[in-house]
């Protein structure tokens, strides 16, 4: 079965920035997080993706068809939400409703107002009087009632308070339970992509550093810390990033029980998703 999106080699180059054949797949009923330093080209990815910038190079399918082939349909079965989208502030969400309706013909306006009533938004109240979290959530409620098959979410939970993206988290974790769901996300709060996200896309300065499965991250990543007699006894082919801080190295392995079986008095941490991003990005690569 086709992944829900396919993306080869996407380029897009601006004076000072060259987004550079960025690759990776989403199958079915998964989530995938796009991690990476600002600026290391998440936001222009996407807007390749949808085709809000042109891209350079690259192909991007949709359930094994280009966006262009059947724009309206895919648009349908695409739910985006970005970080900083606004409607109109006199509008309320009942308006925005009547709006959508008439904008999408999967429009589900009973599952529309039982998620203004789940993330308790006032149908009634103007949009100028609500808070940035309430704006996202009803961003979010919009984005799910026309009921897609994939979502696209852009820093879409960063204006939450960590219980409504707690609560949020769990949504997005209900809407693919259904296989032929999924979601790409891009987030700086990766806590939240270590709880729900089943693949990571790790962008660093606009070239893809690695698209791995998150449990592989879990379980497999480790840190040694350790003095600079042993860093140098470390075989370097088995060394992906590593730091120097004050007197420890601080060095990212891809095998952490290798490292603990051959380095019996270092110590190997577990690595976070923070970790690994930290180390490749102020570390250094062998
Ligand atoms: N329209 C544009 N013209 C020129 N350069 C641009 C344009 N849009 C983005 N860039 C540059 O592309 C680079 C990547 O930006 P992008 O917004 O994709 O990063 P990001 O990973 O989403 O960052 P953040 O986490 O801060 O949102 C930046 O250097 C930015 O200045």
């Amino acid at each position: 079965m086709e992944p829900i999106l396919q993306v080869e080699n996407l380029t897009k180059q601006y004076p000072d920035f060259k987004l550079d054949q960025v690759s990776f797949s989403i199958p079915r009923g998964t989530i995938m997080g796009l991690i990476g330093e600002n600026g290391a080209g998440k936001s222009t990815t996407i807007n390749a993706i949808l085709e809000l910038i042109r891209k350079d190079e690259g192909i991007v399918t949709f359930w094994g068809q280009d966006l262009s082939s059947n724009p309206k349909q895919i648009k349908e079965d695409i739910g985006v939400v970005f970080d900083g989208i606004n409607f109109y502030e006199t509008l309320t969400p009942a308006k925005v409703g009547k709006i959508s309706a008439a904008a999408y013909k999967q429009w589900d306006e009973a599952f529309y107002h039982s998620y203004l009533k789940k993330f308790q938004l006032s149908p009634d109240k103007e949009i100028k009087t609500f808070s940035k979290g309430m704006k996202m959530k009803l961003c979010i409620a919009v984005a799910l009632s026309h009921k897609p098959k994939l979502l696209i979410l852009d820093e879409a939970t960063s204006g939450l308070d960590p219980i409504m993206r707690d609560d949020m988290l769990d949504v997005f974790l209900d809407f693919v339970q259904d296989e032929n769901h999924s979601i790409l996300m891009s987030s700086h709060i990766t806590t939240d992509l270590e709880k729900v996200a089943d693949y990571i896309t790790f962008i660093h300065e606009g070239k893809v550093l690695f698209c791995k499965a998150k449990d592989e991250l879990r379980y497999n990543y480790g840190i040694i810390r350790c003095g600079a007699a042993l860093f140098e006894q470390i075989d370097k082919s088995e060394v992906l990033a590593y730091r120097k801080c004050d007197y420890q190295w601080d060095v990212l392995v891809a095998d952490k029980e290798q490292a603990r079986r051959k380095h019996k008095t270092a110590v190997v941490d577990d690595a976070s998703i923070d970790d690994i991003l930290l180390l490749y990005v102020k570390g250094e690569q062998v």
